[in-house]
């Protein structure tokens, strides 16, 4: 008997969702109030599971995304999520059909990239996916990290720290991580629903437990930062407070805000040790500590994963710090992107067209995505293989061109 895959019927969902749970090592158990809220919110259309029978045995998701390109443009993405093949019949293509089944459909939508976040590395490489962002996280020993606690809630620059609420961060956070996704490449985008579950509304997976928010307002008044935080309730056996601090969102758009919001999560009596969550790699924190060694690194870890789907789009929609041109052989074993392009590129904007002109450099289109998104030297994945410098010196141009002062990171996870 075959297994088919297709989209699934609303009448189907419940068991998607306990198929979605099986896969996710979760008790296989949902409640109406659930089904009922993660069906409002599912496109059906783009909802696929494999049927044996009549039983579901894998999952597999898209939706529509905005991710931000460098210079503060933005992509229309297939974001991809809650993929699982039930364990009786995992290793028999069936995440492989899926998938080509998605990507095929996000190409003839136009969409420019498909994107997810992969709970293993070695996955979706084969698939033509690049890593185009890591996230870091540290934990701050807070009595080693030396700052002024007379500093925190009253910045040096003329700015404020305030407590808030969820209601008020629903307000304005929306343009907080808008303003962010204009100088961060990778930023996804965080729809109403994303706003309303990270503020205790919505369906939670897991109980509520309500975090602090404090945010950062500039000496204009304008909120440039917010965080919202939880924190336990340690006391060791000499009646000394070890409680940790854990950042849930932390979203600033200017460093005057990220310095503050730090300053003032490291400031907190009674707080020993602040968990950043997952931070961009380049965020300032370690180095803002006077001492940088109390702030250890927890995680480094593969974050955005990035599929081209159309090559000319992701090139065209970025900007460029000098001027340059390179011919880019794009090898795509699945056909849906490559081909050989010409890159002329300026701060004042880019072009890239096919071309049928030598290559300077040959690639694999996963290292594309890799490149496009600013995080990775082209020189360093010369030495390691993975770009084929058909030009000397094509890798040390392409550098120039394609690297950032700020690496890509998406604060969201999807
Ligand atoms: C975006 C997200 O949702 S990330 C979440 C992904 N889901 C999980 O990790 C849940 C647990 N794992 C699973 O459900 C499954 O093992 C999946 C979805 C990862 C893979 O599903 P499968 O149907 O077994 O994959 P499929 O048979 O299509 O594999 C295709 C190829 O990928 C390889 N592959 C599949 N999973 C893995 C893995 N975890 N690690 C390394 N290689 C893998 C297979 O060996 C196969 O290689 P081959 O073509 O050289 O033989």
């Amino acid at each position: 008997m075959t297994v088919d895959v297709r989209t699934v019927a609303e009448s189907e969902f419940p068991d998607w969702q306990r198929a979605l749970r099986t896969g996710f090592l979760r008790p296989p158990v949902v409640s109406d109030a659930e089904v009922a809220d993660r069906l409002a919110h599912a496109d059906l259309g783009r909802t696929l599971g494999a049927f044996d029978r009549d039983r579901i045995v894998a999952t597999f998701r898209s939706f529509r995304q905005e991710v931000s390109t460098v210079g503060g443009g933005s992509l229309t993405a297939d974001a991809i999520t809650q993929v699982t093949v039930s364990p009786t019949h995992r290793r028999r293509g069936l995440l492989s059909r899926m998938m080509s089944a998605d990507l095929a459909a996000a190409k003839e939508r136009g969409d420019a990239i498909a994107t997810l976040i992969a709970a293993e590395y070695p996955i979706y490489g084969r698939y033509g996916f690049g890593s185009a962002s890591w996230a870091a996280e540290w934990s701050v020993d807070v009595r080693r990290a030396g700052l002024d606690p007379r500093r925190s809630g009253r910045p040096e620059d003329g700015g404020r720290i305030d407590l808030t609420d969820g209601e008020e961060i629903r307000k304005v956070g929306p343009e907080v991580h808008r303003r962010l996704a204009a100088v961060r490449a990778g930023v996804t985008d965080r729809d109403a629903r994303g706003w309303e579950l990270g503020t205790g509304l919505g369906h939670q997976s897991e109980p509520w437990r309500e975090p602090y928010y404090a945010m950062y307002r500039a000496e204009s008044g304008e909120v440039e930062g917010y965080v919202s935080y939880s924190a336990d309730d340690k006391w060791d056996d000499a009646k000394q407070p070890v409680n940790t601090a854990t950042v849930r969102d932390l979203i600033a758009f200017t460093p005057a805000a990220e310095r503050a919001l730090w300053h003032y999560l490291c400031s907190i009596d009674w707080i020993a040790t602040v968990r950043s969550g997952y931070r961009a790699p380049d965020d300032p924190l370690p180095l803002l500590l006077p001492d940088p060694r109390a702030a250890r690194t927890l995680t480094y870890v593969d974050m955005l994963w990035v599929r081209v789907l159309d090559v000319v789009r992701v090139l065209e929609s970025r900007t460029y710090p000098v001027e340059g041109s390179l011919v880019l052989d794009v090898r795509d074993a699945d056909g849906l992107a490559g081909g050989r392009f010409r890159l002329d590129a300026s701060p004042a904007g880019a072009s890239c067209v096919r071309t049928s002109e030598s290559a300077d450099l040959a690639f694999d289109v996963a290292e594309l995505a890799v490149l496009a998104f600013g995080d990775e030297s082209a020189v360093r994945l010369a030495r390691l293989g993975r770009v084929e410098e058909t030009t000397a010196g094509a890798a040390a141009r392409a550098e120039l061109l394609f690297r950032t002062p700020l690496r890509p990171f998406s604060p969201d996870i999807f």
